[in-house]
């Protein structure tokens, strides 16, 4: 019998954790209940908080209970780790309503019925704390030198740290303790980013209670550049559909970079690992079927099965309608060219549909151009006979509204 550890190692979830042997062991024997937080900085849960939601529904699916902690009090400070700047403040009733729509999208996406999981809003406890128990209680379990040295932090020494931030790390341990002897929650999960604030609350229960606790983060979604996933030019990629639309949002993950797609459809679906593994091993032109697999499943888990199917008929029918017009300005270029293959600056040269290589440099590095409805993320991307479709064509879009057909021919 595999357990959640298991299941979670092998779709490549976990990055650290504080006793891997003797949380295996738990795992193996009893149901753990374990929180995570989710800090309502903005309106909306983004695809960001989407690898840890689904780490939650394994480990909910596994048998064991999850805690979502809604940050309404930690919001009032505002996470320091791994930010370069300092957040603005929030007011209490931006935060509330943020909170509001961060209840509502967990809960479709967690089982709450029943007790299976628990909701619990941090501002219930650390908005009353009184300042000099809270010291002497929790600050006293805290070396200041350790936490200078905390990464977390190492990104905000060059403009400073203020006192208020520096207290993020105190409050977050407290909400574990909290949910201890509640909920007798043993383990915190939460993102890489998160580690030194879920060690702090491990270590203040080990002390403080003198009882086991542990932690345990999970890989934060990079692109191949290494930013965060889940960003566009135009700014996050929301769950929330009023603020990205389930068009859009297929479309995202529809047009993810090639090497990230086995990762994507490991950490953001359900599919077995045998259809992950298959899947993510489909190299050339056929990796658009794993895109496509991609976009529908994390678009079903999000907006559900109907939305899932009108994103995709939808994206395939602009392509095809496109395509099937015969308005479309077309080349035909002899098959030899692409049985060598040919870059795609030098194929759109031979289109006419760039005045020089700068300009389509330039184009390309924006996300300008697709090839067959697939964002070129490369200047140098080679397209070769495999990228044609049955009709012997391929179709390259440049900015929003030109189309443009090669034809490949057999002289
Ligand atoms: N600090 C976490 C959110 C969080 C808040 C409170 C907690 O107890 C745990 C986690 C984040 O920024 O993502």
């Amino acid at each position: 019998m595999s357990t959640a550890f298991d299941v979670l190692m092998e779709r490549g979830f976990i990055e650290q954790t504080t006793h891997e042997n003797e949380i295996k062991e738990m795992f193996e024997k009893e149901q753990v209940t374990f929180y995570i937080g989710f800090d309502p900085t903005a309106e909306s849960l983004t695809a960001g908080h989407f690898v840890t939601v689904m780490a939650m529904a394994h480990m909910q699916q596994a048998g064991h209970r999850p805690i979502a902690l809604i940050g309404g009090g930690t919001t009032m400070i505002g996470d320091p780790s791994g930010k370069s700047d300092m957040r603005k403040m929030m007011t209490t009733e931006q935060i509330n309503a943020n909170a509001e729509n961060f209840k509502k999208q967990l809960s479709k996406l967690i089982d709450f019925s029943d007790g299976k999981a628990i909701m619990v809003n941090n501002a219930d406890w650390l908005l009353n704390i009184n300042y000099i128990e809270f010291l002497r209680e929790v600050g006293v379990h805290f070396s200041v030198n350790r936490m200078l040295s905390a990464e977390c932090y190492k990104s905000r020494y060059e403009k400073g740290l203020t006192f208020l931030e520096f207290n993020y790390m105190l409050m977050q341990s407290y909400d574990f303790l909290e949910l201890n002897k509640k909920h007798n929650c043993v383990l915190q999960l939460g993102g890489n980013d998160q580690w030194s604030n879920i060690l702090g609350g491990v270590e203040l229960i080990r002390r403080k209670e003198n009882k086991p606790a542990f932690g345990m983060t999970f890989k934060l979604l990079t692109t191949s550049e290494g930013k965060k996933m889940g960003k566009t030019e135009k700014g996050a990629v929301w769950l929330d559909p009023n603020k990205t639309s389930p068009y859009d949002f297929y479309q995202y993950w529809r047009n993810i970079e090639d090497v990230k797609v086995k990762e994507c459809l490991s950490l953001l679906t359900f599919l077995p690992m045998e259809e992950v593994n298959r899947l993510g091993a489909l190299e050339g032109a056929k990796i658009n079927q794993a895109k496509e697999v991609l976009a529908y499943e994390v678009t079903k888990i999000v907006h559900g099965e109907q939305e899932a199917q009108k994103a995709e008929t939808a994206a395939k029918s602009l392509f095809m309608g496109g395509a099937k017009s015969g308005s479309i300005p077309t080349t035909e270029l002899d098959q030899s060219i692409f049985e060598e293959g040919i870059d795609i600056i030098s194929l759109m040269d031979k289109a006419n549909l760039i005045q020089s290589r700068s300009e389509a440099r330039r184009l390309i590095l924006q996300g300008g151009v697709s090839v067959n409805d697939n964002k070129v993320n490369d200047v140098n991307v080679t397209i070769t006979l495999s990228d044609f479709k049955d009709d012997d064509t391929i179709m390259i879009k440049k900015g929003k509204k030109v189309y443009h057909q090669i034809k490949c021919v057999n002289q």
